[in-house]
């Protein structure tokens, strides 16, 4: 269902993504990992033609997205909704509101200037909140809302799409780990319940193993791993963030866990590596 080939962007003389291929046959939940600059974004952005790529191909569903334009574009960025580290809300807008905003690509400009949603829509809006367990704050203003529940409106308005594809750039890299917990699983569960593909960027090895299907690794530009999380083993970890024997998982986690766990966790990894 997605198909990507030889997909290559250049800034400059700057490879961010060099020569990327990959095959995705059903939806999955995917999280790309790599150290900062490896070009997780510059992927992601490129999907979505937020980035226009400079070589390859990329096909969903046997259509190569790369050279759409116009109101094909359109459709398609709306079939692909992405979501970003900073939520990307109106802060002084209510939820509902900004959920609504995901609709804006079938509303003509005059209803969206004078904020008129059909009914209809508005029951939808407050319907994936309740099911992002979110409903109770829908008059609220975003701003007033902890981390973990702007990045669960925005995964609303994503879902106000109606998505194939949802596109997540580092969701939880601002959030605490309980925070992190929900949006992961809120993303877990739309992929598990709706079969929506789900592809993430994550910088933190155990976020990837507990709720990726799959897991890309990229360093470089480039896709140096593409497997299950048990595939994922510490040395395959350590080359995929180019780190020596020092590396730590620990470092890279988000898990919740005391300091006593680190600890444990980053002798366990000190063993490993001698
Ligand atoms: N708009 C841009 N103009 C020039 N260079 C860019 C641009 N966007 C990204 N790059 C460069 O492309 C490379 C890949 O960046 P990218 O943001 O995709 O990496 P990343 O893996 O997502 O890193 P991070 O986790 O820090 O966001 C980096 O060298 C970066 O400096």
């Amino acid at each position: 269902m997605l198909e990507v080939k030889g997909l290559t962007k250049r800034f400059g003389g700057n490879l961010a993504v060099d020569n990327v291929s990959f095959r995705v046959d059903r939806p999955m939940m995917i999280g790309i990992i790599g150290r900062s600059g490896a070009g997780k974004s510059t992927f992601l952005r490129m999907m979505n033609r937020l980035t226009e790529a400079s070589e390859g191909v990329l096909a969903f569903e046997g259509r190569n997205v790369l050279p759409l334009a116009g109101k094909a574009k359109r459709e398609w960025q709306s079939t692909c909704a992405m979501i970003f580290q900073q939520f990307n809300l109106v802060p002084r807008m209510d939820v509902v509101s900004n959920v609504l905003h995901g609709t804006l690509g079938r509303r003509s400009t005059l209803a969206t200037m004078f904020n008129l949603y059909p009914e209809s829509d508005i029951h939808q809006a407050i319907d994936i909140l309740d099911r992002l367990g979110i409903a109770q704050h829908a008059e609220k203003r975003a701003e007033a809302l902890s981390g973990g529940q702007q990045q669960r409106v925005a995964i609303a308005r994503a879902l106000m799409q109606d998505p194939k594809v949802i596109l997540a750039d580092e969701p939880i890299a601002s959030l605490d780990p309980m925070n992190a917990q929900t949006v992961m699983e809120a993303l877990r569960r739309i992929h598990d319940e709706d079969g929506r593909m789900v592809i993430a960027n994550l910088h933190t090895l155990d976020t990837a193993r507990r709720y990726c299907d799959r897991i890309i690794g990229m360093r470089d530009g480039r896709v140096v791993f593409d497997g299950t999380p048990a595939q994922l083993t510490t040395g395959v970890a350590r080359d995929i963030y180019g780190a020596g024997a020092d590396f730590s998982e620990a470092a890279t986690s988000t898990e919740i866990r005391d300091h006593h766990d680190i600890e444990a966790a980053e002798i366990r990894n000190a063993e490993v590596a001698i």
